[in-house]
């Protein structure tokens, strides 16, 4: 089966969903809500949220929508100011937008699961977002567990001579792409090829993983230079660019029963996967993207340029 017509509506939507975050980006600085979590989340991320809902509701309306963000938070009475605030930012591009139309766009983010569904990260890093560092918007196209296409922006990503602003494209079996936010002309992208100067990336929040395991084994594999820091998704962008060879993500001490989300990983996998790499758990299983929003099955992420990829997992089993 062609996915044409789901990439060109991701395409598009996840484009109209970065320019609303740039735009609160620019202002000096985006304000944090705390969710009941205690992460971030801010105007853009219910912006962006709000708007690739839409778009998917319109084009696919049976397709369920498994998204970051709620509703209901944004909904309640002293968010009135807040949800006024995404309203505004939307009306940019939908002018007549009011805050119930807003509301009903994200809670359309709501489903639990799906045969065929797709998962959103609105923004993904936030807190990157709100450092005005790396953050993505991240959407992905998921069928009986396959991921089939992936769209993942990094607004504030430079490679090879373009950027600021990158966006990556992946359809199962068809490669992956990757072209500047301004121009559409795109171009294939392959994961590092050879065994020289390679580097390894990881989270900035050094709660999101475990910075000093994630050292050790890199240098067990023969990585030997300091890792690349970056918030969001763009880390699976800079392996599938051959900018590093490896992603470690392994489970923070702070909190070693915490499931991955899907909507962290679905994009960038596909992204990886069609550039000629490999993504796993730490144990070398599949993740498995069947059971609703959580990847309950993995723990740990390994994403490699597929050569170091035995080696990572040999190492970790010791
Ligand atoms: N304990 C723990 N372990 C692993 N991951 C966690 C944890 N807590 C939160 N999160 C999720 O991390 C998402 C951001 O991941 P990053 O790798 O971009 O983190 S970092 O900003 O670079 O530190 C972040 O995504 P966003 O909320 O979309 O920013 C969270 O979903
Ligand atoms: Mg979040
Ligand atoms: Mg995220
Ligand atoms: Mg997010």
């Amino acid at each position: 089966m062609s996915y044409e017509r789901e990439k060109i509506i991701a395409i598009e939507a996840v484009l109209a969903a970065t320019q609303l975050c740039e735009q609160v980006r620019q202002q000096i600085s985006p304000a944090a809500i705390e969710k009941k979590d205690k992460s971030p989340v801010t105007i853009a991320d219910y912006g962006s949220q709000a708007l690739i809902c839409r778009a998917l509701a319109e084009a696919f309306p049976q397709d369920p929508v498994i998204a970051e963000e709620e509703a209901a938070a944004l909904g309640s009475a002293e968010m009135k100011l807040q949800l006024q605030q995404v309203t505004d930012s939307i009306r940019q591009v939908i002018p007549t937008v009011v805050p119930a139309e807003v509301l009903n766009w994200i809670g359309h983010g709501s489903a639990q699961s799906g045969d065929r569904y797709w998962t959103l990260d609105p923004i993904d890093g936030t807190k990157g977002f709100l450092r005005q560092d790396q953050y993505a918007v991240a959407l992905a196209l998921v069928e009986a567990g396959e991921i089939k296409v992936g769209v993942l922006s990094c607004p504030a990503l430079s490679l090879n001579g373009l950027g600021p602003g990158l966006l990556f494209t992946a359809v199962r079996g068809e490669g992956a792409t990757m072209r500047s936010l301004e121009n559409e002309a795109s171009q294939p992208i392959q994961v590092a090829q050879g065994t020289q100067n390679l580097r390894f990336v990881e989270s900035v929040e050094s709660g999101h993983g475990n910075q000093s395991q994630q050292s050790a084994i890199a240098q067990t594999v023969g990585i030997t230079a300091p890792s690349l820091r970056m918030d969001s998704q763009a880390k699976y962008a800079a392996v599938a660019t051959g900018e590093a060879a490896l992603y470690l993500r392994l489970p923070s001490p702070k909190t070693p029963d915490y499931r991955e989300k899907i909507w962290d990983h679905a994009a960038g996998v596909i992204v990886v996967e069609e550039a000629g790499g490999k993504v796993t758990d730490m144990y070398g299983q599949k993740l498995d993207f069947t059971q609703g929003a959580k990847l309950v099955h993995n723990q740990g992420v390994i994403v490699s340029n597929g050569r170091l990829h035995d080696q990572v997992i040999a190492a970790l089993a010791t």
